[in-house]
């Protein structure tokens, strides 16, 4: 019997309808076999951070609970990107959908493939905020800090706002929009 372990991951988009790619993404990682994804964060308009000349983004945090080892949830994730058909042009760049995987338990990782906590979660204002709905008190290694610590600490250059419309998960599922929809 595998161990369950609670990971988070961040998910990004700023192509397409933003929200229903957020939504099927969302989807697709619950529907796998061995991830269960137990809470998300709000949304938030993001501006785009090291590349600007594009997109503002959508950006959103979510609790997994898993039983496939850091390698097979990264596998899962990249899948996930394939199917919401994310096309890898320019490192950085406008993408329908982005999965990382944040915090995987109080695990260090760091493999050919995979480095969890994941390396620039520290400096990004569009992880760590909707990142804090969740896990504020999770403490990222090897910072020693939590995660609503370093939020507070953050000089992040990109402006964040909470957005119109909130997903809602759990038996309901549906996007509620508070004023407005967004795309
Ligand atoms: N914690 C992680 N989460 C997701 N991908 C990771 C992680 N650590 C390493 N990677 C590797 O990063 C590769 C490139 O990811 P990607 O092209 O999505 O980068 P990005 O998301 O645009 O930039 P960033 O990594 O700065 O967020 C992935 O194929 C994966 O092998
Ligand atoms: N606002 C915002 N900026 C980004 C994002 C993102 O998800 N949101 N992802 C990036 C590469 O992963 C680079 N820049």
């Amino acid at each position: 019997m595998r161990s369950q372990v609670t990971a988070y991951i961040g998910l990004g988009t700023n192509l397409g309808d933003r929200l229903a790619n957020l939504k099927e993404a969302l989807d697709r990682l619950d529907a796998r076999q061995g991830i269960e994804v137990t809470r998300i964060s709000s949304i938030y308009e993001t501006d785009p951070i090291g590349f600007a000349d594009q997109p503002d983004f959508l950006n959103m945090c979510a609790e997994l609970v898993t039983d496939l080892s850091p390698e097979e949830l990264l596998d899962a994730l990249l899948g996930v990107e394939q199917e919401l058909f994310r096309v890898r042009t320019v490192r950085w760049g406008p993408r329908t959908i982005d999965l990382d995987l944040l915090l995987y338990g109080e695990q260090v990782f760091k493999g050919d493939q995979l480095t969890i906590p994941h390396p620039r979660m520290t400096e990004r204002a569009f992880v760590l905020v909707p990142l804090a709905d969740l896990a504020p008190d999770a403490v990222v290694p090897p910072t020693g800090k939590t995660v609503a610590q370093l939020a507070e600490e953050l000089e992040d250059d990109g402006e964040i706002r909470r957005a119109a419309s909130q997903l809602e998960w759990g038996n309901s599922r549906e996007i509620s929009p508070l004023n407005g929809m967004i795309n």
